[in-house]
């Protein structure tokens, strides 16, 4: 575990406690009395065990006296990753949840998102989401915006601000009958996309990436989706969309595209299936279809929350693991009505019982599944697993420091209890009163310092 040689940077803090993570073998590895160091980059320079604290601290170069200690009932845990959230939809969270996916975007989406042509009606909304989604744990965040490349810029701006590590699209989509004033022409599309990508790399952000954002087939031409496709791939970026949400939706993608086999193919056609997409949804995806999401190393973001809120399916995850899809949790914000990945958590166990409860030989899943499904596959399904997601040396460090006995908290602990129902309790029952700091790359984003709260 520990290993001198693999960081030269001197050690900043060491924590020492119990540490909860997931590794691909294993859905929950728990370390007690454990120690894990974090250096001056921000990344994991070691974890050992406690009882070899005077040895560490030879090799590192640290004083044991600058240890801090976990509590009893506290726990270190990787940060949360959402792998699919409209930072846009977020001042009507909560609300307007009414109507099916298509009515829904015409009725409610389309008409808020054509606000953030407004600057500083932007600026209010991102700087709440990314403070609201930090304080609940989410250390990753990949960002849907709107079409607006200044306010899209402005969402990148404030989560590098807070520290979060973020992909950041801005929306294209050159289709929409129903809100004529929320579309872009191809040529306009394409332009601004290329102008955000510039604009967003030349900030020189350390966490936050641009992301090519095709809204979904629907939303947009073939000429654009090819467009975007070829943007991707000659500036090796991420992409991300929607896909088999909803059966109407479904339905109008074969209309509207009757050359193509399938919804997945439509995206395959145009290049936008490959290991750095992830595609929120997938409810109805054929096991063909996902087959060829194996075979490109594209993703899914589980949205449980949306799918419920809008009637749009059950997405069966453990078929998708089945096969070895790579599989992230989202909130998909302002379709799921929750920013908290711990309700993301909560909703995925809740989807995964109601398929048990169609069909008694399905394989439910396991809280500890799901734990790794909101960390570590999140992390995979956006490709940043060499970065973050758990807790390996080498890794930065992107955590949270959890106290299920919070004072004032959510969670009343009667008897004493062991790390491993610590951590279910947490994520059945905790909040943000319970994450009492959050680090991003070794930073201590929460609680906030710098830029002021709002
Ligand atoms: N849930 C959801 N699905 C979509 N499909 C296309 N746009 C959207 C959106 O904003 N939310
Ligand atoms: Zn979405």
């Amino acid at each position: 575990m520990a290993n001198p040689d693999k960081s030269s940077a001197a050690i900043a803090y060491v924590y020492r406690g119990t540490f909860v993570h997931s590794t691909q073998q294993t859905a929950l590895q728990v370390q007690e009395d454990a120690l894990l160091g974090v250096d001056t980059e921000g990344k994991i320079a070691f974890i050992g065990e406690g009882k070899k604290l005077e040895a560490l601290s030879q090799v590192f170069q640290f004083s044991p006296s600058e240890v801090t200690q976990l509590t009893e009932h506290e726990f270190l845990m990787p940060g949360l990753v959402d792998t699919h959230i409209h930072a846009c939809q977020y001042s009507y969270a909560g609300t307007a949840l009414d109507l099916p996916l298509l009515q829904w975007l015409n009725t409610y989406t389309f008409p808020v998102e054509s606000r953030f042509k407004d600057l500083e009606f932007a600026r209010r909304v991102y700087t709440h989401v990314v403070k609201r989604t930090l304080t609940n744990g989410t250390t990753t965040a990949c960002y849907f915006a709107s079409i607006h490349t200044d306010a899209t810029l402005l969402l990148g701006q404030i989560a590098n601000d807070f520290g979060q590590r973020a992909l950041v699209g801005k929306v294209c989509m050159d289709r929409n009958d129903s809100v004529k004033h929320y579309r872009e022409s191809i040529q306009e599309s394409h332009d601004e996309t290329c102008r955000f990508i510039k604009e967003f790399l030349d900030k020189k952000y350390p966490l936050a990436k641009p992301v090519v954002t095709p809204r979904f087939a629907l939303s947009c031409s073939r000429e654009l989706l090819e467009q975007l496709g070829k943007i991707a791939k000659n500036n090796n970026l991420h992409i991300q969309s929607h896909i088999s949400e909803n059966k109407e939706e479904i339905q109008l993608v074969k209309e509207l595209f009757p050359e193509s086999e399938s919804y997945t193919d439509v995206y395959h056609k145009y290049n936008l299936l490959t290991d750095k997409t992830v595609m929120a949804h997938g409810c109805h995806l054929s096991d063909k279809e996902l087959a060829v999401f194996k075979e490109t190393g594209a993703s899914l973001s589980h949205c449980p929350n949306s799918n419920f809120s809008l009637c749009s399916g059950v997405l069966n995850v453990r078929n998708v693991l089945k096969h070895k899809v790579k599989l992230g949790l989202g909130t998909d914000v302002a379709g799921g009505y929750s920013s908290s990945m711990l309700d993301a958590v909560r909703r995925t166990l809740d989807a995964s019982k109601i398929l048990t409860i169609q069909d008694p030989k399905h394989e439910t899943l396991s809280f500890e599944e799901v734990f790794r499904l909101a960390t570590l596959g999140g992390s995979q399904a956006l490709s940043l697993d060499d970065q973050t997601g758990n807790f390996e040396v080498g890794k930065d460090f992107d955590a949270l420091r959890v106290n299920v006995a919070a004072p004032g908290g959510p969670i009343d602990l009667i008897h004493s209890e062991g790390p491993k129902t610590l951590l279910e309790k947490f994520l059945n029952l905790g909040d943000d009163r319970n994450i009492v700091e959050v680090f991003v790359a070794g930073k201590k984003v929460v609680p906030f310092t710098e830029p002021k709260a709002e």
